[in-house]
């Protein structure tokens, strides 16, 4: 069965001492409120990695917001797989649409980028989403399939299995227009469907997609319900341990 996960995307904000302090009292709600059947996941800016992992204790996971797709080298200011792995984190993000927009990165990097990462143990967090652009003029669709097939659908069936995949259309993220339960079902379900075409049933089935864009604790439990909708992938409201606490709360239904 598929795992039901949250995890907090902090973006680029927060410093070691207000990291500290927010990150400190989510481990500890998410405590009083954990369901052995969920991930709780927090992915900090690098510096707070290490700190972060210890501090978890298992409770709270601790992941990346990206990583370099070679192993090493002359690649000034870079962080590799294995560097994030030995700080004690376990996850990544990989292509998120900030890193597509502002740093170019393209599908086919995304996928060096995953199997870097599934290299050094690290569990891949792969978003797709569409612009509002492409929402307007009718072709997420053939978007989101192409971000797959160029993405992820490079991996072999054993590789994929390790992937979280998160759906973000770009037109909610940061801007309170959250998608509506019934089109992010809608597309979850088209997700999964492509999932099965590529690999198979049993793959599909088991495969957790994230929900991300302006979810919050009003809005997370109605998401939460949908059937393809295994959980969320939180920016805004994970910053906010109260917030991101509620909305793990709405993960357990
Ligand atoms: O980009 C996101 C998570 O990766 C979503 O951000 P917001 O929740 O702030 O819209």
């Amino acid at each position: 069965m598929r795992k039901r996960i949250v995890a907090g995307n902090w973006k680029m904000n927060l410093d070691m001492e207000k990291g500290m302090s927010v990150f400190s009292e989510i481990v500890h709600m998410v405590n009083d409120e954990r369901n052995g059947t969920q991930e709780v996941i927090i992915c900090p800016p690098f510096p707070l990695l290490n700190q972060f992992a210890k501090l978890g204790a298992g409770i709270v996971h601790v992941g990346a917001q990206n990583c370099h797709d070679q192993a090493s080298g002359a690649y000034t200011g870079e962080i590799s797989a294995h560097m994030i792995k030995s700080t004690g984190a376990n996850y990544v993000i990989i292509g998120h649409s900030e890193r597509r927009q502002y740093f170019a990165e393209s599908n086919e990097l995304l996928l060096v980028k995953t199997k870097q990462a599934l290299a050094n143990n690290l569990k891949p967090i792969f978003c797709i989403g569409e612009t509002l652009e492409e929402r307007n003029n009718g072709s997420y669709f053939d978007v989101l399939r192409t971000q797959l097939k160029e993405g992820v659908f490079g991996l072999s069936e054993f590789e994929f299995e390790q992937v979280i995949l998160a759906y973000e259309p770009v037109w909610a993220i940061g801007t309170g227009l959250t998608a509506s339960p019934e089109q992010a079902q809608d597309i979850h379900s088209f997700i999964r469907q492509e999932i099965e075409n590529h690999y198979n049933q049993t793959i599909a089935n088991n495969t957790s997609i994230l929900y991300g864009g302006s979810c919050n604790p009003g809005n997370a439990a109605a998401l939460f319900a949908q059937s393809d909708i295994d959980g969320g992938l939180i920016g805004g409201a994970s910053l906010k341990s109260r917030d991101f606490t509620d909305i793990v709360k709405a993960l357990n239904g």
